[in-house]
């Protein structure tokens, strides 16, 4: 039987293999990986944990097997800072999920309402350039510029306005909203130690945030309701939904403000991220910042700024954006699945009800893939591989891929795209430090940014 024991490192009572985690778990278990193999389980607490490192494994369950590993694990912690499994991210694999998810995907996020949205894209970018202008050539922080640039599209989009000036700080409640959700749980992985969180505060804060939350999208609802509009945005779009019962879906309040959050907490600080490696990784490269610059300036001749029409021509800018992808996937670990019943994945057998998790970022680092300079960053690799990040490449898989992938995969391509092409366009850069110091520092939490704001340079370039 020894052949078919799912390879393990040794754990420690209580624990299991908590204390080799470590500050950056996806780094840690890549490492352990190499040890153990693509198929290895480890225990969280006593919870165990099946970490798939390859990418032809990851083919095995999210194309061969999708079907059965597309359910999500229970979590208390989505029940108390948010709306449990009426999230589309956190519903269990079933009927909820499919209608809601189709939807968000059909109704919210199509290609051509993602289209509609192109003016919000323009201006907010427009906005963004402005107050970079306005930095007058001293160092300017881009990590807070990126997360307002996302926020307020999202905010436009989901909510038809920004909210700003109103008392509501939609921005700073998501990051706390996400801060709380992505923090490490005792009991979520030891029950009988749950008393610890109670201790840290962590309950009474996730409790408080999600009032607050609770609150305003009910005031949101509520003005939408108010109006009485048909409006374009995610609750309007919602509310038609709720009066029209023909898609087969019932939804309450509960529901619309489940999806609403969904969009903020998928949509905003993954894609600020995403902004804030690109500009990292170029600052770092000077040879691919001039080359990008000067591929966007060649498309871009005697204009003042990019528009969506003129991403296409821009292979070098769509190089980047891969390379940056798959060295510093935002959610490295993705979020983790659940098996609805056994299955026998490469000879082991998987009982039903295991939580799996699937190392994107080592997936993503893989020398037998990508080549011995698998570590650096080098955006020419793409320029003549047919690698694509949507689904049907399973070395590079920074949005998922099957049944559970990211439906706002092109909503987020779109906005980034036109952002960094517009900053390349508008400004010459310049690191604020020496560029072998510019920090590639992680931070801890489930979306991995640069640990320090990226502060840098900017000269107008007219
Ligand atoms: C750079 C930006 C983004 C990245 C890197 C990203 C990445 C991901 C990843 C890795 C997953 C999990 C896939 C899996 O479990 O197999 C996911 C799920 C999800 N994402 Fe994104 N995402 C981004 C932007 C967005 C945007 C803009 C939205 C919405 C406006 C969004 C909404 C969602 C939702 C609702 C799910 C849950 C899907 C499900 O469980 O069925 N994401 N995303």
């Amino acid at each position: 039987k020894k052949s078919n024991t799912i390879p393990s490192p040794l754990r420690l009572p209580v624990i299991g293999n908590l204390h080799q985690l470590g500050r950056h778990p996806h780094r840690s278990l890549c490492y352990l990986s190499h040890r153990y193999g693509p198929v290895m389980l480890v225990h969280f607490g006593v919870v165990p944990v099946l970490i798939i490192s390859s990418a032809e494994v990851a083919r095995d369950v999210l194309k061969t097997h999708d079907r059965v590993f597309a359910s999500r694990p229970k979590s208390k912690v989505y029940e108390k800072v948010l709306y449990g499994d009426l999230h589309i991210g956190s519903a269990p694999y079933g009927e909820y999920w499919r209608k809601t998810r189709s939807v968000f995907v059909t109704h919210l996020l199509s290609n051509k309402l993602v289209q509609s949205f192109r003016d919000v894209r323009q201006e907010e970018v427009n906005l963004l350039m402005e107050k970079i202008r306005k930095s007058n050539s001293l160092p300017v922080n881009l990590s807070e510029l990126f997360s307002r640039l996302t926020n307020d599209v999202v905010s436009r989009v989901a909510l038809g306005k920004k909210y700003g000036g109103t008392g509501i700080d939609l921005k700073e409640l998501t990051e706390r909203l996400l801060r709380l959700a992505g923090a490490f749980t005792v009991g979520t992985f030891v029950p009988w130690l749950a008393w610890i969180d109670w201790i840290r505060g962590l309950d009474r804060q996730r409790a408080k945030t999600k009032k607050e939350f609770d609150e305003i999208y009910e005031k949101v609802i509520q003005d939408h309701e108010d109006k009485d509009g048909h409006g374009t945005d995610f609750v309007d779009v919602l509310l038609a939904i709720q009066r029209d019962k023909s898609i087969g879906l019932e939804i309450n309040r509960m529901h619309i403000k489940a999806i609403i959050v969904d969009a903020f907490v998928g949509g905003t600080d993954s894609s600020s991220t995403l902004l804030e490696w690109e500009m990292t990784e170029l600052l770092r490269h000077p040879n691919c910042l001039k080359r990008l610059q000067e591929e966007v300036r060649t498309v871009c001749k005697d204009r003042s700024s990019v528009s969506e029409d003129d991403i296409k021509d821009m292979k070098y800018l769509n190089a980047v954006l891969k390379e940056t992808l798959r060295l510093h996937p935002s959610i490295p670990l993705m979020v983790p699945h659940e098996t609805i019943e056994d299955v026998n994945l490469r000879g082991y057998h998987i009982p039903a009800g295991t939580m799996v998790m699937i190392n994107a970022w080592a997936i993503g680092r893989e020398a037998a893939t990508w080549g011995p300079d698998a570590e650096s960053f080098r955006p020419e690799r793409h320029l003549n591989s047919s690698a694509d990040f949507r689904g049907q490449d399973f070395e590079l898989i920074p949005f998922g891929a099957g049944r559970r992938m990211c439906p706002g995969m092109s909503f987020a391509v779109v906005l980034n795209e036109l952002a960094l092409a517009n900053l390349m366009l508008g400004f010459d850069w310049e690191s604020t430090k020496d560029q072998t110091e510019t920090d590639v520092a992680e931070s801890t939490g489930a979306m991995i940014r640069p640990m320090l704001p990226l502060y840098a340079i900017a000269t107008p370039t007219t």
